[in-house]
């Protein structure tokens, strides 16, 4: 591979339509890989070049693709979102920093199932933007030109593909997408005004972060200048959801800048990466009301009792109990709902038809599903009974809380913590009736 004099790689190889001939690319500078229904031709190299990003392909983020085509399907459902009314379809979706155009040719062939869909894939490196020719081509998948969909086979699925190599900023300040995905290297900070300020009302903006170190307060300095938050102690225990709600709160800051409210729709961890989607509705007052949900969050460092709150009070008894002290404050960051339950039914119906999907997807969006119902911030039970044996199975823990009247769930952000809406007082009951600790 040699680099050509705008300084992007270029292939020896390359003919005149500026793709990477099949022949060649089989040789060292490319492997074709296989991923659902997609075949990609990917950088070879990678592993052996540290820093050369150029046709960039991790094939652990395949859960995070794969999520990513379920939202895409539940946004195209016809009874979840609807795009802009206003806007004549077919909806427009973007994959903002694209690579290989994996996910993108992955949505046209699992996610679009008939529908109108019109996918641009995006990268700023030229050579990424030629790998993503090649691997259209490779997809039987034709590459339209913007306004036309003349290009489009009889037998093709239809979707129009638009291949472009721009800054994704620059990009998304000019056109307007119903459905944006964003994964650059690391934070999506630096993004964000760009994925909002021309969102449509009814837009959805899906967001793939993998700066986790800031997100979850490893490096404090890094989550303030990045996140405008503060870190606490006691948040270790919840530190993933805490991350979560970090990257809602600066995507609701950028949309209210922009006259835009968001509602969250999905928050998952996984691997090393956080994915958040938000839907966009347009307008002062919804702007107002998302950024009312950025709250500071407060925790009892004597009891472990946590809440968010405008004020600095957390809502514990030990200030009753004589044993009072200050709580610590984290946040602000968001603090409603991560979920829509009606957006995760429609994520699921297009992960039970999506037979390419790993097979934990199905399973986790069922766990959101459950989360969607139950409160903020979960407590991890094998610390709830550091003094007095073991803790009891979550499951039963669960189905007793909520025998009782309470809100309860597991959490997929930790496999041995639940969500309750019982004070930690009566959590503690709950578990001392099971396991007949005192
Ligand atoms: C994490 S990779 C994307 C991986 C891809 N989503 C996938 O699933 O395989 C980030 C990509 O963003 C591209 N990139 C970096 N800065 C960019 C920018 N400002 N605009 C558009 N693309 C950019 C890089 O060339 C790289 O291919």
């Amino acid at each position: 591979m040699k680099r050509s004099s705008d300084g992007h790689n270029k292939d020896s190889s390359m003919n005149e339509a500026g793709c990477i001939d099949e022949a060649v690319s089989q040789q060292a500078a490319h492997v074709t890989r296989m991923e659902g229904s997609a075949s990609c031709y990917v950088n070879a190299a990678l592993q052996a070049t540290p820093g050369d990003h150029s046709g960039f392909f991790n094939p652990k983020m395949k859960l995070n693709r794969d999520l990513t085509i379920c939202t895409l399907g539940a946004a195209v459902s016809q009874r979840a979102l609807r795009f802009s009314d206003e806007r004549l379809p077919p909806p427009q979706c973007l994959d903002a920093f694209a690579a290989s155009g994996i996910l993108g040719i992955r949505w046209a062939l699992e996610a679009a199932r008939g529908a109108e869909l019109v996918i641009a894939i995006n990268d700023a490196d030229h050579y990424c933007s030629e790998l993503m020719m090649q691997n259209c081509a490779l997809n039987g998948l034709p590459v339209g030109k913007p306004g036309t969909q003349d290009s489009l086979k009889a037998d093709a699925p239809q979707v129009e593909m638009h291949v472009s190599c721009r800054r994704a900023d620059a990009l998304l300040h000019e056109q307007c997408f119903d459905f944006i995905h964003l994964d650059p290297f690391g934070s999506c900070v630096p993004h964000l005004d760009s994925a909002v300020a021309q969102a449509p009302h009814k837009g959805v903006i899906s967001l793939t972060a993998t700066d986790t170190s800031a997100l979850f307060g490893i490096y404090p300095d890094v989550t303030y200048r990045l996140y405008g938050a503060r870190t606490s102690a006691s948040q270790r225990e919840y530190f993933r959801e805490v991350g979560a709600r970090l990257l809602l709160a600066a995507v609701a800051r950028a949309a209210a800048r922009h006259g835009r409210g968001v509602t969250p729709l999905l928050a998952v961890n996984a691997e090393h990466f956080l994915q958040v989607v938000v839907r966009v509705s347009k307008g002062a007052r919804a702007a107002d009301a998302s950024l009312k949900q950025i709250m500071p969050l407060h925790s009892c460092p004597a009891c472990g009792e946590r809440g968010f709150a405008a004020t600095g009070s957390v809502p514990c008894s030990c200030a009753t109990s004589g044993a009072p002290s200050a709580p610590e404050t984290a946040g602000p960051m968001w603090s409603g709902s991560l979920y829509d339950s009606d957006f995760l039914k429609d994520a699921a119906e297009a992960a039970s038809t999506t037979k390419t999907l790993n097979k934990q997807v199905a399973p986790l969006l069922a766990r959101l599903q459950e989360e969607a119902a139950a409160p903020a911030l979960y407590y991890n039970v094998p610390k709830l009974c550091e003094t007095g044996g073991g803790p009891p199975k979550l499951d039963t823990l669960v189905s007793v809380l909520r025998a009782k009247g309470y809100l309860a769930s597991r959490t997929h952000f930790d496999p041995r913590s639940i969500r309750c809406s019982a004070s930690l007082l009566q959590i503690k009951e709950a578990i001392a009736s099971i396991t007949g600790q005192a």
